[in-house]
């Protein structure tokens, strides 16, 4: 039987992931949970983020459910050793360079939209996000100039083979759905961006069913608040990825309610909110578990071959969105566990 590593993490990092595991527990009695501290929890226990035993795990299950890490009392650590390096870490050790990250508003949740109620219906969305390159890799440091000014400074890099292959989950992603893909780039300003554009051209080629556009980033930003509708998939590289697919959760209802996959390509798998740690509310039974409970439907879908489950798992979550279930970031009272248990009652 499938074994799930979970990483539960920091802040409102293990009380999400103890509602997405209750579902699973849910879904089939007989998945095998083990679970190791990462991010913050790991650095107390072990003196490291991402000690050797959690990375065993995460590369001997079946797949991880991760939650969030970070909390401001390491953020004056080396880099190393802060929380972060444990989610940067196993992105990069498992390989994981796809990010799927979907956002779409469920039904009952307009009000909490930021947008007015007939734009916010409109969005349904993908946002493919590359995960394991970029100025988030490439070499960083801080120095000093000639004339004695520190300087920081962060290398940003794509080779044209990892584009390549994060265009491909594009397009094959939007193969599945409306078909359309919109490459986010910076192309009028960074050579980087130059260069993605030329290689998703490249790419597009395969995919002539595919209506391929090309968006600066800045516009972009710009277009997901005037009109998220106008969106199918979206591609686009590490950092754009990060920041694009915080303001569409914010579309959507809640930085909550959004799920995301990270993929290898070879069924392997890490499903995580895309919200952190929460340090402001951490502790107080407020968070909302639905983005970790979504992930864990991703978990289904993407590594156990179990989309059925999953669609059980998300229809939950609507029903229960539906029937009026809210935890306090969509404008209700319901505590984390309380909004469990109201999707564990639809899940039949
Ligand atoms: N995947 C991750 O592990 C991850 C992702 C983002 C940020 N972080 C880390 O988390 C820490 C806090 O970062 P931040 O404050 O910028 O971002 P954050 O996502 O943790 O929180 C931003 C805001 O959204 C709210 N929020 C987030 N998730 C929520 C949920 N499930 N339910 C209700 N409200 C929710 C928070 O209360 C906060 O007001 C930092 O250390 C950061 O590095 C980790
Ligand atoms: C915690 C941080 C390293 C991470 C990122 O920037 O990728 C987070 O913001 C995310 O969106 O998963
Ligand atoms: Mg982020």
């Amino acid at each position: 039987m499938a074994l799930i590593a979970i990483l539960p993490g920091d802040g409102i990092g293990p009380e999400v992931t103890a509602e997405a595991r209750r579902v699973l527990e849910a879904i089939d009695p007989a998945f095998g949970f083990e679970t190791e501290p990462v991010g913050g929890a790991a650095y107390l226990e072990y003196g490291q983020p991402l000690p050797p035993q959690a990375l065993e795990l995460a590369k001997r299950a079946d797949a991880v459910l991760f939650g969030a890490v970070g909390d401001p009392q390491f953020d004056a650590l080396a880099r190393p050793f802060r929380p972060e390096a444990a989610i940067l870490g196993l992105r990069k050790e498992l390989g994981l360079f796809a990010n799927l990250r979907p956002a779409k508003l469920f039904p009952g949740l307009e009000d909490a939209s930021a947008l007015k109620r007939e734009v916010a219906e409109s969005i349904d969305l993908v946002i493919v996000r590359e995960l394991t390159g970029d100025v988030y890799f490439g070499e960083k440091g801080q120095r000093t100039t000639a004339d004695g000014e520190r300087e920081g400074y962060d290398l940003m890099s794509y080779t044209e083979g990892e584009v390549r292959r994060i265009a491909r989950v594009g397009f094959e992603t939007a193969m599945t759905r409306g078909r359309k893909l919109c490459s986010v780039d910076k192309a009028n300003v960074l050579e980087t961006s130059q260069l993605w554009r030329d290689v998703v051209i490249g790419v597009a080629a395969d995919f002539p069913e595919v209506e391929l556009t090309h968006m600066y980033v800045d516009n972009a930003a710009m277009q997901l608040v005037r009109n998220p509708g106008a969106f199918d998939v979206i591609v686009t590289g590490n950092l754009f990825g990060d920041i694009l697919s915080d303001q569409a959760s914010m579309c959507a209802g809640s930085i909550g309610m959004l799920p995301s996959a990270a993929l290898n390509g070879s069924g392997k798998g890490m499903y995580e909110p895309i919200h952190g740690s929460a340090p402001d509310i951490a502790g107080e039974a407020k968070a909302n578990p639905c983005a970790a409970i979504l992930s864990a439907a991703m978990l289904l879908r993407h590594s156990l071959g179990r989309g059925d489950d999953a669609d059980r798992i998300e229809a939950a979550v609507a029903d229960a969105l539906r029937d009026g279930a809210r935890t306090a970031d969509l404008g209700g009272s319901l505590s984390t566990g309380a909004m469990g248990d109201a999707i564990l009652s639809k899940l039949g």
